[in-house]
């Protein structure tokens, strides 16, 4: 099955790099000047493989069996807009952690809805970007509602160190990757305000508590919120500072500076998600707190007397 990646972030370019392990990738970004160095700047210290091809025309990529859409939340939907009619009916595998803000769905829906004919899945679980570029064993869940196309799917991205196991929950896999976004920059937050690695616990712990609630809320199953597109990727982002949305917490907590270019999809994922479980009726404090923090709304002293004098109650 050919594959081309579609997006030249981090990500896109990691997974370029992984899958040339199996053959040719296409990978297409808006921006290639980068290209001719083999040398992609936003992942720096990685040697592109020959088995990669660069292009900056989507119609060179739109040709292969696959596609893998390694772009933010954010942008997915006005990418999918704005390309539907090369993408529809295709393999789509989405890469996304975030729920979008205007829609408050998650990129299955975007898929579904703009390439209603399209293969619809879902890549994510305990990845960085580094770390799958270089090799280093990582798996990671698959997710695709169609038990046979996902069993394709799961062969033709798998190497010997990328292992993928596959679940037909693509609403628990998406949620799983988005939401431990919020929580990673609540993880963050406390760390960088000096308030103790027993803080951070607790959060994850009450994090992952609120994470389970809304995703059975949407239709998610338990065990794909315990396994590594939940808990597994909430371990890794709320105690890792590579990650970019535990690092903007972190920045927050401290009262220090952050990059505004850097991509951090916890901070609008948190609005969809007070947003949503507003609708629902869904109790998400911590969510609520880093989408108020992240606006600025509230100051980390404030947040965290907030969620500390919350009336008491059981486990
Ligand atoms: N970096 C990582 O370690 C991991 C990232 N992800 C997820 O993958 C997604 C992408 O993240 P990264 O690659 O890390 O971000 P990034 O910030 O490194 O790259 C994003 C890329 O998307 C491109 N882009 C943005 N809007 C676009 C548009 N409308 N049309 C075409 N290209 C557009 C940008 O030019 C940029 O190359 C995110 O949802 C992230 O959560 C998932 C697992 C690991
Ligand atoms: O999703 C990731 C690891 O699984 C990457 O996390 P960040 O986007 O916080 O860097």
């Amino acid at each position: 099955m050919s594959i081309a990646i579609i997006g030249a972030g981090a990500f896109g370019t990691a997974l370029a790099v992984a899958l040339s392990a199996n053959g040719p990738v296409t990978l297409w970004g808006r921006d290639t000047t980068w290209a001719a160095g083999r040398e992609n700047p936003r992942l720096p210290g990685v040697a592109l493989p020959d088995a990669v091809a660069v292009t900056g025309e989507l119609a060179q990529a739109a040709g292969a069996d696959m596609l893998l859409l390694a772009l933010p939340a954010q942008q997915l939907a006005g990418f999918l807009g704005d390309h539907a009619a090369q993408l529809d009916g295709k393999r789509l595998v989405s890469t996304a952690k975030g729920i979008d803000l205007t829609r408050l769905t998650g990129p299955s829906a975007l898929i579904s809805d703009a390439c209603p004919r399209a293969t619809m899945a879902v890549l994510t679980g305990p990845s960085f970007a580094a770390d799958i570029a270089r090799g280093l064993p990582t798996a990671l869940t698959l997710a695709c509602a169609d038990a046979d196309a996902g069993r394709a799917l799961q062969h033709a991205l798998s190497t010997p160190v990328l292992r993928l196991y596959r679940t037909t929950d693509v609403t628990g896999a998406e949620l799983g990757g988005a939401l431990k976004n919020v929580i990673a920059i609540a993880a963050g937050t406390v760390i960088g305000a000096g308030l103790g690695d027993s803080a951070r616990a607790a959060i994850i712990t009450r994090g992952f508590a609120e994470m389970t609630r809304l995703a059975a809320r949407l239709g998610a199953r338990p065990e794909t919120l315990t396994g590594l597109s939940g808990l597994g990727d909430l371990t890794l982002t709320c105690t890792s500072a590579q990650s970019r949305n535990f690092r903007f917490g972190r920045s927050l907590g401290a009262g220090a500076d952050f990059d505004p270019a850097t991509t951090v999809e916890g901070a609008a994922t948190a609005r969809a998600v007070a947003a949503l479980a507003a609708r629902l009726g869904e109790d998400m404090p911590i969510a609520a707190m880093v989408a108020r923090l992240a606006e600025g709304g509230v100051s980390v002293e404030n947040a965290i007397t907030a969620l500390m004098t919350r009336p008491l109650k059981e486990e």
